[in-house]
């Protein structure tokens, strides 16, 4: 029974199928990170080149603008045909083709003032106009090809919120002749941040050097923070995380006007877009769970069914729907008990369940020239008037009870063997001769005093004790056989050493 508990036939692949579910899973949490890990990654680097794109689309529109202001004055400079109408005609044309200017002013050294679309005469603002006030007016003492770029403002002529980009003109000499202006309608920034969509939901802005954010109308509370937000934009272009917004800022930088481009993104939506991505490789690796599951489900299945088939050919030779590896045990165990069957009766005596004489025979030489180790040789005292009397049951009755009393003194060091008819002879390892004298004695005692039913019936041993110091196995028994002739000779009942 103790066997049908061991045997398992399914525990080594329990084991590989564990193994392999433990693999899949420590390597799904590592591709998972990984992938967790890339996945943001490409993230941030979409979101940066999408503010980048939205960078240079502004960038590309105000530089139309730019080219159209250097034609303008180069224009001026070549020609000197500031006030004829072909010039005023040619400006309105140069306004035309760009859709995002409101308005070109134009003010030389000597204040002639021309605004294109011209300003109407009556207005209230017209008397009192002074071209000097506006925003874009510098006049540059050195020569210079750059454009300057004011901060947004409130255009009181358009009632829109612009930006005015100017450029001075030169004539010979580098002196500083005047400026060109246009107004910019900064409706267009709006348009192009909403070009593109992005690649995760978020917000983009621009916001100018002085913390004010292009397109919307001036808002005081935001001014503090989004300078926060400029002085930690310190890269061309980069990304940031805020904790005060739990959330992503990437930027741009652009060159001229110095803006930046952001687009903020919450860690929240930024995880969405993450867990979306990873969800794909998450379903993989639930399906290989599940199909490594039921492989493992199968094969125990498949395995189950040819043992139960097996086992039950082994015992009824028909399946009847037992356990297999309960009928596989039982069927092992009753093997093994017959082979322990069958190696016990080769080697005990029938009658007395001793050790058999060819037992004493095998390990009589082994214990040659032993002396710590002692041989014993016991006879049953006129044992043959003992079958005369009481007949062969009872003899073999005797016979069996002095076996009994042997066997009492039987350890792992005293082996007891039925040597003849009546002859037993007892090994003694390791223990030398006066302890095994008297253990001789005492079974000598303990068969001598062993009542029976019959009244009359008594019986007594008479033997000879000797250690195998100096003697080969048979020498040894010889000589203990020569002892038991004196005790026999000597009256009987007694062990002679
Ligand atoms: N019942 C029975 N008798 C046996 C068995 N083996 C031997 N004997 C008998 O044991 C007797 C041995 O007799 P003997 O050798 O003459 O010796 P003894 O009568 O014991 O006399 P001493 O040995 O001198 O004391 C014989 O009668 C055998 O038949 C057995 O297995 N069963």
């Amino acid at each position: 029974m103790k066997l049908k508990k061991k045997v398992s036939f399914t525990k080594s692949l329990n084991i590989v199928f564990s193994s392999l579910l433990f693999t899949l899973i420590i390597a799904s949490g590592m591709i998972a990170y990984h992938q967790w890990i890339d996945i943001k990654y490409s993230c941030v680097s979409f979101s940066k080149k999408y503010v980048t794109v939205l960078a240079s689309i502004i960038n590309e529109k105000l530089a139309n603008s730019e080219t159209s202001l250097k034609l303008i004055t180069e224009t001026i400079r070549e020609h000197s045909e500031i006030s004829t109408r072909r010039f005023n005609k040619w400006l309105n044309t140069q306004l035309y083709i760009l859709p995002n200017v409101t308005g070109l002013n134009i003010l030389d050294a000597q204040q002639n003032y021309t605004r294109i679309p011209m300003l109407s005469e009556n207005s209230n603002f017209t008397k009192d106009f002074n071209p000097k006030s506006r925003p874009w007016y510098q006049m540059s003492t050195s020569y210079s090809e750059k454009t300057s770029f004011t901060q947004p403002y409130n255009d009181y002529i358009s009632t829109k919120r612009i930006v005015s980009v100017s450029l001075p003109f030169f004539e010979s000499g580098e002196i500083t002749n005047g400026i060109v202006a246009f107004d910019i309608d900064l409706s267009f920034v709006n348009q192009s941040l909403g070009s593109i969509a992005p690649p995760i939901q978020g917000n983009n802005f621009i916001l100018a050097e002085n913390g004010e954010q292009i397109t919307d109308k001036v808002n005081m509370t935001n001014i503090e923070k989004n300078l926060q937000l400029l002085t930690r934009a310190i890269w061309e272009s980069g990304s940031f995380f805020s904790q005060e917004d739990d959330a992503y800022y990437f930027y741009k930088k652009m060159d001229n006007p110095s803006w930046i481009v952001f687009y903020k993104v919450t860690r929240q939506n930024m995880n969405r877009v993450m867990i979306e991505m990873n969800t794909k490789i998450f379903y993989f690796i639930m399906l290989s769970i599940l199909i490594i599951c039921f492989a493992w489900w199968a094969i125990i299945s498949v395995m189950n069914t040819t043992l139960t088939n097996i086992a039950s050919s082994i015992r009824y030779g028909r399946f009847d729907g037992e356990d297999s590896s309960k009928i596989l045990a039982l069927e092992i165990e009753n093997n093994i008990s017959r082979i322990e069957d069958i190696s016990s009766k080769a080697s005990t005596d029938a009658l007395t369940g001793l050790l058999n004489r060819r037992v004493f025979d095998q390990q009589l030489e082994t214990f040659s020239y032993k002396s710590d180790s002692c041989l014993a040789l016991i006879d049953i005292d006129d044992f043959k008037s003992v079958n005369d009397k009481f007949g062969h049951t009872i003899g073999d009755l005797v016979l069996k009870t002095i076996a009994k009393l042997a066997r009492k003194y039987e350890t792992a060091n005293i082996k007891f063997y039925r040597y003849g008819g009546e002859e037993i002879a007892a090994i003694f390892d390791g223990i030398n001769i006066n302890s095994a004298n008297s253990i001789i004695e005492s079974l000598r005692i303990d068969i001598s005093e062993r009542k029976y039913r019959e009244s009359e019936l008594r019986t007594t041993v008479s033997g000879g004790i000797i250690t195998f110091d100096n003697k080969t196995g048979l020498e040894a028994l010889e000589l203990v056989d020569k002892l038991l002739y004196l005790a026999k000779e000597s009256g009987k009942n007694t062990i002679k050493r």
